[in-house]
């Protein structure tokens, strides 16, 4: 069902939802596009929609090839629409799903990209603000470039700071997707370049590991970990890559790269990752068995696939006092921790990447190792027993019938016993 939005677009049909809206797949003056719809309790927000317009200027100069473009902003009645441009192809969450690790040179050639893309908004003085694997499209219409990567371009910029208004959202309150969240943002300071940074470096172990440093369990103790606890070395990983890792997760912002600093460390580390496959790593325990969660489709536009079902997360609202219409659970909107509460116990809650015969307890793959093991004992006691059996009978019988040992050489068939 076509849908106008102001004079110059249409809206065909829905891509995907996001927790700020719908993003649909339209047509313009120029081709097509995808139109990002505002949900209608901020769109009919006065005061959101003025920042919104004053941002306008600055996202529409946003002009990069890593950096999914903004091409009109269109106020119409009671509908605020993003017009931006139509990637086709997916979305990183929806690779990561699928693959569930990246090899580090893809893994490395998309994380370079997206530091491209930050360093050209942060000399804009933008600051995305969400950077995360669901905000990154891989164009499958591009070239493919080391690994295999489709080039990565980083999208909704802008819509982090516009929804954070200071009435949506009081001081005290933090908006944002906990796993990626700086922890300077955690300790209610104002977000600068440097959060992107720390998101990024967040988003490329992810890639790398299948789960991200300080995720799992609760928003609040996700929150905690940023600010108390140290990431911990993936087993297998080049010390280069590690070292470029750590920095950008360093706690203190100014310790961190800048993104044009970022991207060149990247590609530098490019030729030595060729043909590597992915880090053999299993995922953390954080005891309280939350962290799996089963791949589900969320694609960008896909040609020939036609529209695709909006998957289902169980998302947490944007903004409080919304609805939950997201099909992704990805943000969270909670008050700044107290200091003391930031303070983890005395063992912390640390995730420790395991090697790859570590396995966690509980999970799908220590239960087959625990049935192989088990498998490997029985076949062994069984085997046992026959031997002794057998052992015991050959005893009893070379004693028995004949009162003969069989002679040097000799063979004996065992009689059939009735
Ligand atoms: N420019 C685009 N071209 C093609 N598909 C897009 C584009 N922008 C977004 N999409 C797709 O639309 C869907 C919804 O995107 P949206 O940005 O609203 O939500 P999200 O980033 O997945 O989640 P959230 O906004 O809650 O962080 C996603 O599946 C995404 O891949």
């Amino acid at each position: 069902m076509a849908r106008k939005i102001g004079s110059r677009y249409t809206a065909h049909q829905i891509l995907g939802r996001g927790s700020a809206g719908t993003v649909w797949l339209g047509e313009g003056p120029e081709g097509p596009v995808a139109i990002k719809m505002l949900r209608e309790d901020l769109s009919s927000d006065q005061e959101l929609v003025g920042r919104f317009v004053q941002e306008r200027t600055a996202l529409l100069k946003l002009d990069h090839p890593h950096v999914v473009s903004v091409r009109d902003l269109v106020v119409d009645g009671n509908d605020l629409a993003l017009v931006m441009d139509l990637v086709r192809g997916t979305d990183l969450r929806t690779r990561l799903d699928r693959e569930r690790r990246l090899a580090p040179e893809a893994a490395v050639a998309i994380a370079a990209d997206i530091a491209d893309g930050l360093a050209a908004a942060h000399a804009a003085q933008i600051v995305h603000r969400d950077v995360k694997p669901e905000n990154v499209l891989l164009d499958m219409q591009g070239p493919l470039g080391p690994g295999g990567a489709h080039p990565a371009l980083l999208t909704d910029f802008g819509v982090a700071k516009l929804i954070d208004t200071p009435r949506r959202t009081k001081a005290t309150k933090i908006i944002g997707t906990p796993d990626y969240l700086a922890p300077e943002i955690v300790e209610g300071l104002p977000p600068r370049a440097a959060v992107d940074i720390y998101a990024l470096a967040t988003v490329l172990y992810e890639l790398l590991a299948g789960f991200t440093p300080f995720g799992g369990g609760h928003p609040g103790a996700v929150l905690r970990r940023h600010v108390t606890e140290t990431v911990v070395p993936l087993p297998g990983i080049p010390e280069e890559l590690w070292q470029l890792i750590v920095q950008c997760l360093a706690k203190a912002p100014a310790s961190r790269l800048r993104a044009s600093e970022l991207a060149a460390g990247l590609r530098e580390q490019l030729p030595s990752l060729a043909g590597m496959p992915p880090l053999d790593v299993d995922e953390p325990d954080t005891g309280n068995g939350s962290e799996s969660s089963a791949p589900e489709e969320a694609p960008a536009y896909d040609e020939g696939r036609g529209m695709p079902a909006p998957p289902r997360r169980g998302a947490v609202p944007l903004v409080p006092g919304s609805t939950a219409d997201s099909n992704r659970d990805t943000h969270t909107s909670m008050r700044v921790p107290a200091p003391d509460e930031l303070a983890g116990g005395p063992l912390g809650t640390a995730r420790v990447p395991r090697s790859p015969n570590d396995r966690r307890p509980g999970s799908a793959r220590h239960r087959s190792e625990v049935r192989r093991r088990r498998l490997v004992m029985t076949t062994l006691a069984v085997g046992l027993l026959a031997a002794v059996g057998v052992g015991g009978w050959l005893v009893a019988s070379s004693s028995g019938e004949d009162g003969q040992e069989p002679g040097p050489g000799t063979s004996r068939t065992a009689p059939v016993r009735p």
